[in-house]
């Protein structure tokens, strides 16, 4: 028997004053494994994000998170069980980073109560997976957009949730950072984590994702990776020619005429 999706999206519809992003989109998002959503600029991801995780209230159609309704459930409820990265993530710049990653244990802690143990252990743990122990006291501002990144990662990692969303979470990064990203992605999957990322180098998308959603002009397609993100769906949506060679992609622009 197939296992219930972590997260589960039915009939989602997303229309703005004069077009539709999305219409009766249905997603579920798996323990192990990484769903990757691409689309032109503004064609609904980081809305679609915000709705998954909880944050926007969908015009039509429900959520699922672990077998609850996501609308049903209280922010904290809500948040120790999906952990949520956007793309533009404010911090105070005079925290260190060992506070930042704490911050991520917030859902869990007791009302009011100060962090536990197991709470300093889970930021302690998050920290060394992404090699950051030797930054812990360094306040968040005085650190590179990648170090900053890599901070608001292990901030995510410790929370310990179920469900991972994650807008653009590689904006900025160099190729080897970005690599090191998908690395912590795919090792939190194999741990049975559910993990969506919004992503626009589509090569990583591809190289990185199992199952897919491309979003464009109003349209969802979504199942696995291959066949949603093949040369001719990506081409259509973004209005370029695209070719395949050696399981890379190329883009051209469109001949003009
Ligand atoms: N609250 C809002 N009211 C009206 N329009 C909105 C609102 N929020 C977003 N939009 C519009 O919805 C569209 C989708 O925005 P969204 O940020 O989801 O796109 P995106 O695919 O994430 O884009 P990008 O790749 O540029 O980050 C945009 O045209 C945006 O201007």
């Amino acid at each position: 028997m197939t296992e219930a999706p972590a997260l589960a999206a039915r009939g989602l519809t997303c229309r703005l004053a004069e077009r539709v992003l999305y219409e009766a989109l249905d997603l579920d998002l798996r323990r192990g494994r990484i769903c990757v959503v691409a689309g032109p600029n503004g064609a609904g991801k980081s809305t679609l994000l915000r709705t998954l995780a909880g944050l926007d209230r969908p015009q039509a159609g429900h959520v699922e998170l672990l077998g609850d309704r996501l609308a049903a459930l209280s922010p904290a409820a809500r948040a120790r069980r999906l952990a949520y990265l956007p793309q533009h993530c404010p911090v105070e710049p005079d925290l260190h980073v060992r506070e930042v990653v704490l911050l991520g244990r917030l859902p869990n802690l007791p009302r009011f109560g100060p962090p536990r143990a197991a709470d300093a252990d889970a930021a302690e743990a998050a920290l060394a997976r992404l090699g950051l122990a030797a930054f812990a006291e360094r306040p968040i501002g005085r650190l590179s957009g990648g170090e900053r990144q890599r901070v608001m990662l292990a901030r995510m990692l410790a929370a310990e949730a179920a469900v991972v969303i994650l807008d653009e979470p590689a904006a900025g990064l160099d190729i080897g950072h970005a690599l090191g990203l998908y690395r912590h992605l795919r090792a939190l999957a194999r741990e049975g984590v559910a993990v969506l990322v919004a992503e626009h180098d589509l090569d990583l998308a591809r190289r990185h994702a199992d199952d897919a959603v491309l979003l464009a002009a109003g349209r969802a397609r979504v199942g696995a990776c291959p066949d949603v993100f093949s040369p001719q769906h990506l081409g259509a949506a973004f209005g370029v020619v695209a070719h395949e060679r050696d399981g890379r992609l190329f883009f051209e622009a469109l001949p003009v005429g």
